[in-house]
């Protein structure tokens, strides 16, 4: 499938009218296949981006070529084959399923005002395809939601810098809006609250519940990335609306690469530490991740899993993200509609008679 011609898992372009307002969801991205030679030049597209690694290139190009992607694909390819599907990588094929459900949720609240489309920031399709795709079948106006809860400069920074790429080679670049985060956003934490009650409910409460987010290097966050802050408050506003204390809701980070501080307590370290204090179920939730992927399916479900049980834990039981999950479609569409506000077919919320949910 040529990527420049992927509009998103609801068609090709000419299956659908025009509309004129785009609107592009962009997750990481993922290898096509699990296997060294596929999740070679993944990595080295990932690695290579100056927000994601800082260093100096003449010192990070050597080590990248020379060492790191000797290495690390071989590792890599075999943790991702722990998880593949006969669809293909969960994280795209979970990307794929909340794209089209969220199309169908626009389509529903405001017929025909919005077409959606994904992209991955590394690999395919590229963020450039897919902002042309959206550009070819009508859309003047683009909104960019990062599939980021919580903002950083290495996330929804490298997002930001391939729609500027993608923009600067447009003639006529359509008008611009982009999600910075939804980390906050009310309706975001009463559908995590919502999943991890609706799990308790099925299958009974752990000692506790561990959130782990996706770290970064702790000197980020002192050059003023409010990545941490805002996993704090995205933690504090879950454990409040849970009804839950200090102790029994705990927060870590996990997926550490590299020599450098990240930020703590690390989630390896943390699972063990609760186990050794006497914790025999560990729940973990992962509220960082809007769709599951290699760090909640393998570093979560069975690493950190193993990590526990070995030592003295009973059982680590992993909550799923919120995936494709109705609560989630729905408050990605409010998202979509607030910041599409004004835009044809987005009149203000009221003003649109008729074409409101029922609540
Ligand atoms: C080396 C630095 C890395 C930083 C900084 C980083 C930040 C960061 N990552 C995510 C989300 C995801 N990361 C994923 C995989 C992944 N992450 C890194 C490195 C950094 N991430 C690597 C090398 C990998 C690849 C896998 C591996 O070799 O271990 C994924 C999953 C991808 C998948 O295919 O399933 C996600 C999602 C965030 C949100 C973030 C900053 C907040
Ligand atoms: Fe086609
Ligand atoms: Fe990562």
């Amino acid at each position: 499938m040529p990527s420049s011609h992927y509009t998103g898992p609801a068609g090709h372009s000419h299956d659908r009218p025009p509309a004129e307002t785009g609107v592009l969801l962009v997750n990481l991205g993922t290898p096509d296949a699990p296997t060294a030679a596929a999740v070679r030049p993944y990595l080295a597209e990932f690695l290579a981006d100056p927000r994601v690694i800082d260093y100096p290139r003449w010192l990070w190009r050597p080590i990248l070529h020379g060492v790191i992607l000797r290495v690390r694909p071989r590792r890599s390819a075999h943790a991702y084959g722990r998880i593949w599907t006969p669809q293909g990588s969960p994280l795209r094929v979970g990307s794929e399923a909340l794209a089209a459900a969220l199309q169908a949720e626009l389509d529903r609240r405001r017929p025909g005002a919005a077409r959606v489309a994904l992209a991955m920031r590394y690999g395919r399709p590229p963020v450039a395809a897919q902002v042309e795709a959206l550009q070819r079948a009508g859309a003047r106006r683009l909104l960019v939601l990062p599939l980021y809860p919580q903002y950083s400069a290495t996330s929804t920074g490298s997002v930001i810098d391939a729609v500027a790429d993608a923009f600067k080679r447009l003639r006529w670049p359509p008008e611009l809006r982009i999600v910075n985060d939804y980390h906050d956003d009310p309706a975001h934490i009463e559908a995590l609250a919502r999943s991890i009650e609706r799990w308790w409910a099925a299958h009974g409460r752990g000692d506790k519940l561990l959130l782990s987010f996706h770290g970064i290097p702790e000197r980020y966050v002192r050059l003023g990335d409010p990545y941490l802050d805002q996993c704090q408050a995205t933690a504090r506003l879950l454990r409040a609306r849970l009804g839950l204390d200090e102790a029994a809701l705990q927060v870590s980070f996990q997926s550490r690469v590299g020599r450098e501080a990240w930020l703590s307590p690390y989630t390896d370290a943390t699972v063990r530490r609760l186990a050794g204090e006497g914790a025999r179920r560990l729940d973990v939730a992962c509220p960082g991740f809007a769709v599951d992927c290699l760090e909640t399916l393998e570093e979560i479900a069975m690493q950190n899993r193993d990590f526990f049980r070995a030592a003295g834990g009973e059982e680590l039981r992993y909550i799923p993200a919120l995936n494709d999950a109705p609560a989630q479609v729905a408050q990605l569409a409010g998202l979509v509609l607030r910041h599409a506000q004004g835009w044809p077919g987005f009149a203000a919320d009221g003003a649109a008679a008729g074409a409101r949910p029922p609540a």
